[in-house]
């Protein structure tokens, strides 16, 4: 049978025939092989492990266990060569690691009670794999983190970097201060469990924001360091990502960095190699002129790795764009890849395939690392696929990896988690502009369906195919509440399986009005309509009441096809139904009070929360360079009262450049006169005459960097 190894091996030979498991081993190399090893092969075999019984060899080149195989090792670091005869089986690693990866490999070639006859030789193809909590929200809980470490030494995965933006010791303004003893425990422990599962825990840490470059922040640094790896921490990174002023310049990072290189990481016995995360940290963002690549190509220690997100913030991994820094900053760039985090679609799930990387890049970069969702479990979807990826890009299959990966978290509902991670895998609309497939079986269904019914006929084989998906949907929704296998992820994913489950129901309706429509059935047709309506309004309530962040607040679940099929369908049979008969059965159709204008260029894709009286604009991550007469407008759908707007850019001086209007006709303005409050935010309203339009302009002398934070305006009629 083929073997089914995770990540997928290297090398594989099989000769087709296998054995019983035997009900014994004889153990050779316990003493010398790594003791995480041994301690993977007691935990799976059990008391059929001893000194009796059929012989089972394992350890690193060079131990006595395993002499006789050194020269089929591959001399790769963690690399190993396992081999199952009638005669005996074989572990080798090249490595401590290579080792712990031949157990791991060997665990999953039992099969319904045999053990087939192979060899594998294998090892990973880039050099570090795994995940950074890097992402803006709230941080992983500590349980959830212990799950990931044993799922990434499951997977292969070798590094965790701890990087999360809202731990105050790990950014400003506590990033000086020692962990105080509860979460220095807890830290000790996650530690511990990562060696168990040969992880390097990387603790990183984010000083950009208030560093200064004096040797009293670079002692603070060390000693923080020293703090860290009393604790137990081996790796250590340094994260100068999404800072401006002081900390962002390039000479004085390398300054701090090369020191804390020479004068830590290269004095310690056992730590790996220090890591950076730039300031200019994809492609989009380098300005030649500041030669910050440039500088940290030259003068930046040749053995500290340089992280890199691609050619954009969120962007796929090509080889021509590796090959591009790895020329700037003289040594293959350590990605930080940004998915499936979700920190700027909060309101979507991203549980797609991992695709769009190059299959030929691991000749050009040192380490792989995925920045997650907010959601540890939803995460492992694609993580599991990352791990395939990393390990062995020629043989990677986006399909079979994210099916395996489906098969690995929710084994007793396959099914139901495919329909469910099929149509929750686009961000939607983002600042970000980066998108991914959805609902891509049905999709070209839906468009015929739609497109046939719109000139008149409805093709009776699409309809049924699409009732058929939508009762899956429904089904897949009420199967994953009440699954029991994995109650943390569907603790996670629950506000997004009511959704799924009104979703299967609005589209199994509409399809039922469409039918009722066409029969000319009024009674049905309007019972159809009414409960479609009521789901619609679930829908609404449910948005308000989970996920409530101050970015994406809400719960979307299948926008790319599924919603607007729905939405179309029911519009379409409606319009006709009033039509027919004369009635005027309103549109549900997503309707907007307002719409957003704006010359800023970061700002142009920016959705709006729209609330029933509050429209918010999404909070930006980022910094926004807001040129001289830059304008954000919102023009409204009516004239409406403004009892209360609000805008916050995070900027210490005076916003005096800055001025709101508001106006009944865009062509004549009043300021709205705006008041600083205690926390630094504008505050104004406008009580006169009712207005359609609201804008704030830089009238300054020039470009300003703001956060834009907050800026929401209150409307009433
Ligand atoms: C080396 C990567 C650093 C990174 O990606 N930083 C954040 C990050 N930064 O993205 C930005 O757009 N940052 C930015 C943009 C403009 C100006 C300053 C920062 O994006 C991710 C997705 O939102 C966040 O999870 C990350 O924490």
């Amino acid at each position: 049978q083929d073997i089914q190894v995770q990540p997928s091996p290297r090398q594989v030979n099989v000769t087709g025939k296998s054995m019983a498991i035997p009900v014994a081993f004889r153990l050779v190399g316990e003493q010398e092989a790594n003791p995480h090893a041994i301690t993977l092969l007691k935990q799976s075999l059990g008391d059929r492990l001893g000194t009796e019984g059929f012989p089972l060899y394992v350890g690193e080149k060079g131990g006595r266990g395993v002499r006789g195989v050194k020269r089929l090792i591959p001399d790769h670091p963690e690399g190993y060569y396992l081999s199952i005869t009638d005669k005996a089986i074989m572990l080798a690693g090249n490595d401590e690691r290579g080792t712990y990866y031949a157990v791991r490999t060997f665990m999953q070639l039992f099969h319904e009670g045999h053990l087939p006859f192979v060899e594998i030789q294998d090892y990973p193809d880039v050099r570090f794999r795994g995940v950074v909590e890097g992402f803006y929200g709230t941080p992983w809980s500590h349980e959830a983190r212990l799950r990931q470490l044993r799922f990434y030494g499951e997977n292969k995965l070798n590094t965790y970097i701890y990087g999360p933006k809202d731990d105050p010791y790990h950014s400003s303004p506590n990033w000086r201060k020692p962990y105080p003893v509860k979460e220095a425990a807890r830290l000790a422990e996650l530690v511990k469990v990562a060696d168990e599962n040969e992880v390097d825990f990387v603790w990183a840490i984010h000083p950009g924001l208030d560093i200064r470059w004096e040797t009293s922040d670079r002692d603070s640094l060390m000693a923080k360091f020293e703090h860290m790896y009393d604790l137990g921490v081996r790796s250590f990174a340094v994260f100068f990502d999404d800072i401006s002023g002081e900390g962002a310049k390039a000479d004085r990072q390398v300054e701090l960095l090369n020191y804390i290189d020479d004068h830590f990481v290269q004095v310690k016995p056992d730590v790996t190699p220090l890591i950076v995360c730039p300031t200019e940290y994809n492609k989009g963002w380098v300005r030649p002129e500041s030669g910050y690549l440039a500088t940290i190509g030259e003068k930046l220690n040749p053995s500290v790795e340089v992280m890199w997100t691609g050619d954009r913030v969120i962007s796929e991994i090509t080889k021509e764009g590796v090959e591009w820094i790895r020329e700037q900053i003289k040594r293959p760039s350590y990605i930080w890849w940004n998915f499936p985090v979700s920190d700027y679609v909060r309101d979507h799930l991203l549980l797609g395939e991992v695709y769009g990387n190059g299959k030929d890049i691991a000749g050009s970069i040192s380490g792989f690392v995925a920045n997650p969702m907010e959601w540890a479990e939803a995460s492992k979807l694609a993580i599991y696929c990352v791990a395939d990826y990393t390990w062995n890009m020629q043989s990677y299959d986006r399909f079979r990896s994210w099916h395996r990966a489906i098969r690995a978290i929710m084994p007793e509902n396959v099914e139901a988690f495919t329909v469910f991670a099929r149509h929750n895998s686009d961000l939607g609309e983002n600042v970000h502009r980066f998108r991914r497939e959805e609902s891509v079986e049905i999709q070209p269904v839906a468009e015929r369906f739609m497109k046939g019914y719109r000139e008149g006929h409805c093709d009776e084989r699409d309809f049924l195919a699409l009732q058929d998906e939508f009762e899956r949907v429904a089904e897949a929704a009420d199967l994953l509440l009440i699954d029991r296998e994995n109650e943390a992820l569907i603790e996670e994913i629950t506000p997004w399986l009511h959704q799924f489950k009104i979703l299967g129901d609005a589209g199994q309706e509409v399809l039922a009005m469409l039918k009722a429509g066409e029969r000319g059935d009024r009674e049905l047709f309007l019972r159809k309509y009414n409960h479609v309506k009521a789901l619609r309004k679930r829908s609404y309530e449910l948005e308000r009441q989970f996920n409530q962040n101050p970015y994406q607040p809400g719960v979307k679940t299948g926008t790319t096809v599924l919603q607007p099929l729905v939405l179309d369908v029911f519009t379409e049979a409606t319009e006709r139904f009033n039509r027919q008969n004369g009635t005027d059965l309103p549109l549900l159709a997503d309707y907007s009070p307002c719409k957003l204008t704006t010359n800023v260029p970061q700002l142009e894709s920016l959705p709006l929360q729209v609330y029933p009286n509050r429209v918010h604009l999404t909070p930006l991550l980022e910094v926004v360079k807001w040129p001289v007469g830059g304008y954000l407008q919102l023009e409204f759908d009516d004239a409406y009262r403004i009892p209360g707007t609000r805008l916050n850019f995070d900027v210490k001086g005076d916003l005096s450049w800055g001025v709101m209007e508001v106006s009944a006709d865009g062509e004549t303005w009043q300021t709205v006169a705006l008041t600083r409050d205690t926390r630094g935010r504008l505050n104004g309203k406008w009580e006169d005459a009712p207005v359609k339009f609201v804008r704030f302009t830089n009238t300054g002398e020039g470009e300003q960097q703001v956060y834009l934070r907050e800026f929401y305006v209150v409307f009433s009629l």
